[in-house]
């Protein structure tokens, strides 16, 4: 391939010199997709979020650690309603569409509110600590849910614990919570702690770790105050002392007891008898009994509640009264850890992931046949793995049988969500009964519009009479936006002003990795601790950050770029206030910023001509028969259709779930094998082995090496890989042979090979360009009403925080319910002078490459893709160029020219 560069000619450019950004008057908005049938998209795979934790540069007295004794509630001012300027003046230049000004600022808070809660983060990154998780092969386990064993003893203090959260509620002003009434739910685990490790003798494995955690979190609350590095003084070493308070029995409830009740009748009185027994919480929150009682009758139920409104106590209640398992499905695994931990002491959980070995997920299995777990974690994808599905496959006498199934995040069922996950499909409610038989699915999410609403609805047969839906931002949210032509210093002038100078756990999110380590240094060369947190970042380091980081104690959330929709939004300043009280989220937003993730919107799309090639490979193998197991490696595959590997499995999915089931899906191998003979001979081995005379048979050898295909050769005598693979596993224990496998890729058995494959293609083209144009939409709603916000500021005379937080919930509340009047902005330019003229000279000088237009309107975007990376193509003058036409345009444009250009070197 001739890459093209800045010394082939390619940069003898039709443009002027670039100009600034494109003065457009609004494009009338644009309507979101219409054609919603089927479920299933692309997902963005780049987003990247940062946490920086931050002091104020002058080190205080709070910011030395010390052993703090047992909090005396502290009574909070209530907080004034923070009505007055903003810390900075920001003015759109005159020439700009949207003319913006915010010139107020958010009112200083009482002196000391924050000042008891300062924590240094350099002491928090200590490396002594370690946080990873870890194998703790002497703890005992926890008592079994309905045994007589702990249940009656276990114990809540009856201390009153906050209940704020209310999605009906008016607007702020919010009143703040005493401080010991914070952090409740790891009091609990704390309460927990002991009982468990004394209920029985026995081992539990690493991922059924209740005991664990709390095992963990003692030796690290015990090795933080040792080495004065806690995260927040108040919070953890109040735990301690809450500790030992709560091992005095004082007014308590036996949870067997409550629960007794609750199953000989459903009645609000006996549930809040086992809430207050369970969490010590005295009422439900809005939307929480309601759904719990509708499990507890059986039925399938949605429920939408904003980030941090307490959905996970919907299923844990329902979990401790039903008799068999609640199976958890949750798309990460770090999320699956995290509610793992957050589970109540007398509830045993378990998770399966792929990062376990096989020996742990073993003992969890194990632990789940003999019905020890009440609470299973599992990713979606663990649907695809056929032993996994068979133990639950069992009567509900057994004591494995599944009672509940809760889909957590379950926007990720939807492709017109802001995060489908392909392997969300897979959870259609006709697979989970038929394959767990579960009557009771539980659907929930802080986000979703109503088509989305609907797609998850649909796919789970969830009937609209069973929709519990709240409010989508939780009112001790205070919104904020401006349009900033300096985003770094506006921010930093931010961070100095108050509030957010008094605020000592804040997040910023940026949209990009590196930004993200920009902006830290930034803020630490001003005297502001910060510290990146992205997914470049080791594991440790980033659980280690993220454990610190105490979530519950966000005071400020603040974007730094703009999020590319309302629903990311939404759910990145439901990381703010997540104890009920007031938090501040101010929003950063630029024009280039908002073009850059214009252009990123389609970068997951695909053209006809590429989904068609994709189907001509993954039928092309032999279908005489459907047994054999056919794979697509999928760096190569990748690059050959110029398609993410996000995109192939959303089509092979597709393919699996859609109308016509034309595969079926296995999970993922790695499926190059190079193995060397070390013992016998290989022709020998062959004599007495049918495996290895297949490989023999199969192979190429390199460099005196085998190397050949898994599913090929297991094919070949009947066998599945995994059998094959076994197989190999032991002559290698044998000392016969050693073997590297390496190129994961998609695995699949052909059901039926497409009688029209045009017809499919372009069904399949179609419903990608839906999604690609459902993002852009978000996008562009998104970016309106970060507009909208401060134009309505600028128009109202003295504007103030309250108005902009009123605006955003109005619009936010709008966007979710699917309001078809929504005003949307459509900046980008449809075309240039230039544009044609550019592609021509980009064709010229790349003639020796073949390109799609969609290639080449991504090149003038400035966006990578497989097939044409950045690290090769970003050197061409024409990279990024045309970011601020629209991207359809651009292609058109290509179109013709490509024409032209190949009509013309036709022979
Ligand atoms: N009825 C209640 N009274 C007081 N606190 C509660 C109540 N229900 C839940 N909480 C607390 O609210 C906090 C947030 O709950 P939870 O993590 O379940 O929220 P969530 O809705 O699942 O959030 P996310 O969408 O971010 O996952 C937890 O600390 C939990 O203990």
């Amino acid at each position: 391939m001739d890459y093209d560069s800045d010394s082939d000619g390619s940069h003898i450019s039709a443009t002027p010199p670039r100009d600034p950004l494109p003065r457009r008057p609004p494009q009338p908005p644009p309507k979101p997709p219409t054609s919603y049938k089927s479920t299933a998209s692309t997902k963005r795979s780049s987003h990247l979020d940062i946490i920086f934790k931050l002091k104020k540069p002058s080190s205080s007295k709070h910011d030395k650690i010390e052993p703090v004794p047992e909090p005396e509630p502290i009574q909070q001012p209530d907080l004034p309603s923070p009505v007055g300027n903003f810390p900075f003046q920001i003015r759109r230049p005159s020439d700009q569409p949207h003319p913006i000004s915010i010139g107020r600022s958010l009112e200083t808070l009482p002196a000391g509110f924050f000042s008891t809660r300062r924590a240094s983060f350099s002491k928090i990154c200590k490396p002594s600590l370690n946080f990873e998780p870890e194998t703790s092969p002497e703890i005992t386990a926890e008592p079994k849910i309905n045994g007589s064993d702990g249940l009656g003893s276990t114990k809540t203090c009856n201390k009153k614990l906050p209940n704020l959260i209310r999605g009906d509620a008016p607007l702020p002003p919010v009143k703040l919570q005493k401080r010991s009434e914070e952090g409740n739910f790891v009091r609990l685990n704390f309460n927990g702690y002991k009982r468990k490790f004394t209920a029985k003798g026995k081992k539990m494995n690493s991922y059924s770790y209740k005991s664990k955690y709390f095992k963990r979190s003692k030796r690290r609350v015990k090795s933080e105050v040792d080495t004065g590095s806690l995260c927040d003084e108040e919070g953890l070493v109040s735990e301690i002392k809450l500790q030992s308070k709560a091992e005095k029995p004082s007014r308590c409830e036996s949870v067997e007891a409550a629960i007794s009740a609750v199953r000989s009748a459903v009645s609000e009185e006996n549930l809040v008898r086992l809430l207050k027994a369970i969490y010590g919480y005295d009422l439900f929150r809005d939307g929480q009994l309601e759904a719990i009682k509708m499990i507890l009758a059986g039925k399938s139920t949605m429920l939408v509640l904003p980030t941090g409104a307490g959905k996970s106590l919907c299923y844990q209640i329902p979990a401790v009264v039903l008799p068999g398992i609640t199976l958890v499905v949750s798309p990460l695994v770090a999320l699956m850890i995290d509610q793992l931990k957050q589970l109540p002491p007398m509830i045993q959980g378990g998770l399966l992931s792929s990062s376990q070995g096989p020996e742990e997920a073993a003992e969890t299995l194990r632990m789940v046949q003999e019905g020890s777990i009440k609470v299973l974690f599992v990713s979606p994808e663990r649907f695809l793995n056929a032993d996994f599905l068979s133990i639950f496959s069992t009567p509900n006498s057994t004591p494995n049988f599944v009672s509940l199934v809760v889909v957590d995040e379950a926007h990720c069922v939807s492709e017109w969500s802001h995060n489908f996950r392909p392997s969300y499909m897979r959870l259609g409610a006709s697979l989970l009964r038929a394959k767990l038989n579960v009557e009771c699915i539980l659907a929930m999410t802080a986000t979703a519009t109503t088509t989305t609403l609907q797609s998850i609805m649909s796919a789970l047969e969830i009937s609209s009479t069973n929709l519990i839906q709240k409010a989508q931002v939780r009112d001790n949210l205070w919104l904020s936006v401006s349009l900033s032509s300096n985003r770094m210093k506006d921010m930093l002038k931010l961070m100095k002003s108050s509030p957010f100078l008094e605020a000592q756990s804040i997040i910023v999110y940026c949209k990009f990795q590196s930004e993200t380590d920009v902006i830290s240094r930034y803020l630490c060369d001003n005297n502001i601790s910060a510290k990146s947190y992205h997914s470049g970042m080791l594991a440790r380091d980033r659980s280690r950050i993220q454990e610190l980081f105490c979530a519950n104690k966000i005071r400020v959330v603040i974007h730094y770029s703009l999020p590319e929709s309302l629903e990311e939004y939404v759910q990145e300043i439901g990381r703010g206030g997540r104890d009920g009280r007031l938090s501040y989220c101010h929003l950063f937003f630029d024009d280039v910023t908002y073009y850059k993730l214009r252009s990123l919107m389609h970068s997951d799309g695909v053209d006809e001509f590429a989904v068609n090639k994709f189907l001509c490979q993954v039928f092309a193998d032999d279908t005489s028969s459907h047994s054999k197991v056919c794979s697509l490696v999928k760096e190569l595959a990748s690059r050959k259709f110029d398609m993410k590997e996000e995109v192939m499995l959303t089509l092979l999915t597709h393919l699996e779930l859609g109308e016509t089931q034309y595969l079926h899906l296995l999970p993922q191998l790695n499926v190059t094998c190079t193995l060397n003979f070390h013992k016998t001979s290989p022709m020998l081995l062959a004599d007495k082995d049918t495996a290895v005379a297949a490989i023999l048979k199969k192979s190429e050898i390199k460099q005196g090496q085998y190397v050949f295909n898994i599913p090929t050769v297991a094919n070949s005598i009947g066998v599945a890989p995994g059998d094959l693979s076994n197989h190999l596993q032991n002559l290698k224990a044998k000392g016969e042979i050693t073997y590297e496998l390496k190129d994961p890729a998609y695995c699949y058995k052909i059901v039926k090979v497409p009688s029209d494959f045009c017809s499919l293609t372009e069904l399949l083209t179609r419903w990608l360009l839906d999604i690609e144009n459902c993002k852009v939409w978000k996008l562009d709603a998104m970016y309106s009403s970060a507009v909208f916000a401060v134009d309505t500021c600028e128009k109202t005379h003295d504007c103030n925080v309250a108005q902009q937080t009123t605006y955003l919930q109005e619009r936010i509340s709008d966007y979710f319910r699917g309001d078809n009047n929504l005003d949307v902005l459509d900046k980008m330019g449809q075309n240039s002078p230039f544009l044609r003229a550019d592609i021509k000279v980009f064709l010229q000088s790349n003639s020796n490459v073949k390109f799609t237009p969609r290639a080449i309107a991504r090149i003038m975007h400035g966006i990578g893709s497989p097939a044409y990376p950045s690290s090769i193509w970003s050197r061409t003058h024409f990279w990024g160029r045309y970011i601020q036409i629209d991207f359809k345009a651009v292609m058109n444009a290509a179109k013709a020219e490509l024409m032209n250009f190949v009509g013309k070197d036709a022979p």
